[in-house]
């Protein structure tokens, strides 16, 4: 069965951030992962993970002004210092955390800038970044994400992350490989992931409509996540879901038989 890490974003709505550690311990998830960071002392929450002996599986490069709609920093011609200061600052908080993956946020494509002129700014980018996460022994990740729930995200299918992955030509820049986005942008999910295995460095799930916990919606998880195995997936799978009932995880899908921890 795939390891499962809790989405400190999306999971225990009702709890504060800091107390979502202890309750995803509770539950048993051996990892966790979230959007963002920032809004804390990097030793707080490493203290956190040491306290439940968790695993930090993943977190964002800083999307910016996230109140002021900045999604990401990296396909933004304009704001190349900023985003050369963010690897800096998500470099240093993966290093407290004992982090090896890190996933950089495309952002929103500006209407107005030329799409190629927008790509080869996040190119730049990515190769920048690349290098530094190389030498922290970390993975960068790139993230397609649905056009519904994120309109102007510049990266939205797996087919632009394989045009990227060509044109960039980095060895250290891997997909984070979301089956909630996937599904709303193109379907056909086994098929997919074997097809990008290799680029895969981290899963994400949730179903849909709604993106809630698997068992409520279209995605038949029982099928997908035997075949991850089946695929020889080993990485996380991370549980980036609105739990239906509001509050907690609501895990029951797992001892539902439609996934184990
Ligand atoms: O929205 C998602 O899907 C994510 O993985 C976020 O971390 C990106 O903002
Ligand atoms: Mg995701």
């Amino acid at each position: 069965m795939p390891r499962f890490s809790a989405n400190l974003s999306f999971l225990y709505p009702d709890l504060p951030f800091l107390d979502r550690f202890a309750a995803a311990a509770a539950d048993g998830f051996a990892a966790v992962e979230y959007i963002s960071p920032y809004e804390h002392p990097k030793e707080t929450i490493a203290a956190l993970l040491r306290e439940h002996g968790l695993t930090q599986a993943l977190f964002n490069f800083p999307a910016g002004n996230w109140a002021a709609g900045d999604r990401g920093l990296a396909c933004h011609p304009a704001r190349i210092a900023e985003f050369r200061a963010s690897v800096t600052r998500a470099l240093d908080y993966a290093q407290a955390l004992g982090c090896t993956r890190l996933n950089c946020l495309a952002g929103i494509a500006a209407p107005d800038i030329d799409h190629l002129r927008l790509e080869k700014t996040l190119i730049d980018n990515l190769a920048y970044a690349s290098e530094r996460c190389t030498a922290a022994g970390v993975k960068l990740l790139i993230e397609p994400i649905n056009k519904r729930d994120m309109p102007g995200y510049f990266i939205s299918t797996t087919n632009h992350a394989e045009r990227l992955f060509e044109l960039a030509g980095l060895p250290n820049l891997h997909l984070q490989c979301d089956f909630y986005h996937l599904q709303i942008m193109q379907g056909d999910l086994v098929h997919t992931f074997a097809r990008l295995k290799h680029h895969i460095a981290h899963i994400q799930i949730a179903d849909t409509p709604g993106r809630h916990e698997p068992g409520t919606g279209e995605i038949n998880y029982r099928f997908l996540l035997s075949e991850l195995d089946r695929l020889g997936y080993d990485g996380w799978v991370g549980c980036e879901y609105h739990p239906s009932s509001g509050k907690g995880a609501d895990i029951g899908w797992m001892a539902e038989g439609v996934a184990r921890r």
